[in-house]
This record gives C-alpha cells, sequence and structure tokens, in this order.
C-alpha cells in the first residue's frame, strides 16, 4: 500500500508562490480527485511529486519514498502530465517498448496496455500521425505500463471521445479496487464526480479541502425536495406548521428548502395528503466546488464570480 505524502510544500518560481505549505495524503484504494482553479498549483505538485522540479521547502514522497530514489520509477509510480511527451516520429509500441526497457519492464506488457488503451490496431503507427484523444490514450498505456500501485493523471479525459471517458472512468474506478492510490486532476466536476471518492482542493497554492466527496457536497449545497399535491395550500400550510420553506412553481410543484424526501415524504403521509410527485434534487459537485472556490479563482471571470449553490433537479425519489 504506497500513499503519496506531501508534507509542508512550497515551490516558488520567482515572486510566484506555485504551492504554498501544502500537507495532504493521498491514501490508496479510492480515487482522488485533485481540483482547483487555474494557476491554483495542481500540475506543480504533481511535477514535484514526480520529480520534475525541486521543491523550495518541504517534501513529497511515494512510500515515505522521493520519486528521484527509484531506480525503475515506472514501476512504482505511472503518470500522465502531457500527452504531447511522446516522440513523434516513433511508433506507439516502440515509444512503449523504449520505456520498458529502461524500467526492466517485461516487454508483453507493451502489447497488453495498448490492447487496454484501445491502441492494440494503431500501434505500428507513428504518434506524430495521432489525434489529441490517441495521444491522450498512449500516455494512459505508458502509465499503466510498470503495472504501478500509484497513478497520477492530470486531466486525463482531455481529448476523449465520449466512449473514451467512459473507458478511463472505469478504468481509474478498478486501480481503485485494485488498491492502487489513484490521484487524478480534472476541471470537469460532472466527470469528477462520476468517478472520485475523495476530493483534495486547492486554491492559489493553499489546500482549500480534503474530504469525501459526499460530505463536500453536503456541507455546502443545502438539500432540496421537489413535491406536487393536488392539495396546494393544505401542503404550505403543513409546511409551514414544521418550520419548512417552500415555493409553489408555475408548474405546480412546489420546492422545499434544506429538506430531505425523508421528511417530507413522512410529513405528507401522516397528514393523508395525496402526493402525485416526491423527488430530492441533491447539490452537485459543480455548485459545491464553484461555492468554495468562486473567492480563490486567480482568474475568475466576473459571472462566474456569482456562483449560486442552486441544486439541480436529480433522480426521482
Ligand atoms: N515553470 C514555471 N515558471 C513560472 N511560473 C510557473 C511555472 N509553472 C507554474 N507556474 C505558475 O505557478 C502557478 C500554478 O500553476 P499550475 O500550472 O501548477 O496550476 P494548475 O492548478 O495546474 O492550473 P491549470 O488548472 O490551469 O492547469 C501559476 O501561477 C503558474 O503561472
Amino acid at each position: 500500500m504506497t500513499s503519496i505524502d506531501v508534507q509542508d510544500l512550497t515551490k516558488e518560481y520567482g515572486a510566484t508562490r506555485a504551492v504554498d505549505r501544502l500537507t495532504f495524503s493521498v491514501a490508496p484504494g479510492r480515487v482522488t480527485g485533485f481540483l482547483g482553479p487555474n494557476g491554483a498549483g495542481k500540475s506543480t505538485t504533481m511535477r514535484l511529486v514526480l520529480g520534475l522540479d525541486r521543491p523550495t521547502s518541504g517534501t513529497a514522497t511515494l512510500g515515505g519514498r522521493p520519486y528521484t530514489t527509484f531506480d525503475e520509477p515506472l514501476r512504482h509510480v505511472g503518470s500522465l502530465l502531457d500527452a504531447q511527451a511522446a516522440h513523434g516520429s516513433r511508433t506507439a509500441r516502440d515509444h512503449l517498448r523504449a520505456l520498458a526497457a529502461s524500467n526492466r519492464i517485461p516487454e508483453h506488457r507493451v502489447d497488453e496496455v495498448l490492447e487496454e488503451a484501445g491502441l492494440a490496431s494503431v500501434a505500428r503507427r507513428r504518434v506524430k500521425t495521432y489525434s489529441l484523444g490517441m495521444r491522450q490514450r498512449l500516455g494512459i498505456a505508458a502509465a499503466l505500463l510498470g503495472d504501478p500501485p500509484v497513478v497520477l493523471l492530470d486531466e486525463p479525459s482531455n481529448g476523449l471521445d465520449p466512449e473514451g471517458i467512459i473507458w478511463i472512468r472505469e478504468l481509474m474506478r478498478r486501480l481503485a479496487r485494485e488498491g492502487r492510490t489513484v490521484l487524478v486532476s480534472s476541471h470537469l466536476m460532472n466527470e469528477t464526480a462520476s468517478f472520485a471518492d475523495h476530493l483534495i482542493v486547492l486554491g492559489r497554492g493553499r489546500l482549500l479541502a480534503d474530504t469525501p466527496m459526499r460530505e463536500f457536497i453536503h456541507a455546502r449545497v443545502q438539500p432540496r425536495v421537489r413535491v406536487r399535491t393536488t392539495e396546494g395550500e393544505l401542503l404550505d400550510g403543513l409546511l409551514k406548521l414544521h418550520g419548512f420553506e417552500a415555493v409553489a412553481g408555475d408548474d405546480g410543484r412546489w420546492t422545499v428548502y434544506d429538506a430531505r424526501v425523508e421528511d417530507i415524504g413522512r410529513l405528507t403521509s401522516d397528514a393523508g395528503l395525496p402526493i402525485l410527485e416526491l423527488a430530492a434534487e441533491e447539490g452537485t459537485l459543480e455548485q459545491a466546488y464553484l461555492d468554495l472556490t468562486a473567492s480563490e479563482a486567480e482568474f475568475t471571470a466576473s459571472a462566474s464570480a456569482s456562483a449560486s449553490a442552486t441544486p439541480a433537479p436529480s433522480q426521482e425519489a
């Protein structure tokens, strides 16, 4: 079991403090989403963990060891930071073979990961003929090559088609189920919500949150309930009596604020009100994230600064 441990990590580029006294651990067995506005320090942190940059102070270790102490690092950590990294004049297969040879990884892994990434049929084509999505798949294949216990992916769904996005989501979930440590940065909140169990959120190089995803959302977005009944006035009176705030919509549906379906369902049932519809409106990760980071974004457009925490309709109860 190999965790990623970042301890009091700081990185300055001239006058810019990209990472500011950051401390967190990424645990095995779950997918950790790594979030934050543009310029928050996510890529810099990943680069420091991967020994691609030297910290100004503090440490970043994998299973207690700095990345630079591994002789065959691909067996310990797989990463996708820059999908353009492969040499364009090589074939995908040769690119992976070279990586495998330099890390004493058995050659059969090359064909396995090409197959896994959906590149088997184009493996003998030069990388420069690849689309962005194909390069992304190749980068992910390279990350998996050494069967590593730790995987770091920076924006892995970049350029992937819908089938590829489902593939990467399921791959990350499987890697976590196998007990690996999976850290994934993304700006796509719906995507992140679909694969992450845990979140680490940065803002201006500092840690803003390190929490399970469900807790992150529930702490920031009030749940609402949508109700439809033939007896609107009775419903309104009943809810007021029990201290709930409710507003009637034009479509005959009532929205009850800061409420859960269990509570409203029980109340209306006890009162014998005929209910035509009862649905939870759970908060989304996007709402919770915008609520947290609105004041933190370095490059916030004025429109997005007014991020309101309005839940979106979700599944019927
Ligand atoms: N090599 C560098 N030289 C100077 N400044 C840098 C360098 N790399 C990063 N920075 C600065 O450090 C800060 C953090 O950048 P970083 O790329 O880590 O953020 P990020 O969270 O990955 O952003 P994005 O979501 O846009 O990819 C930014 O202000 C950036 O301009």
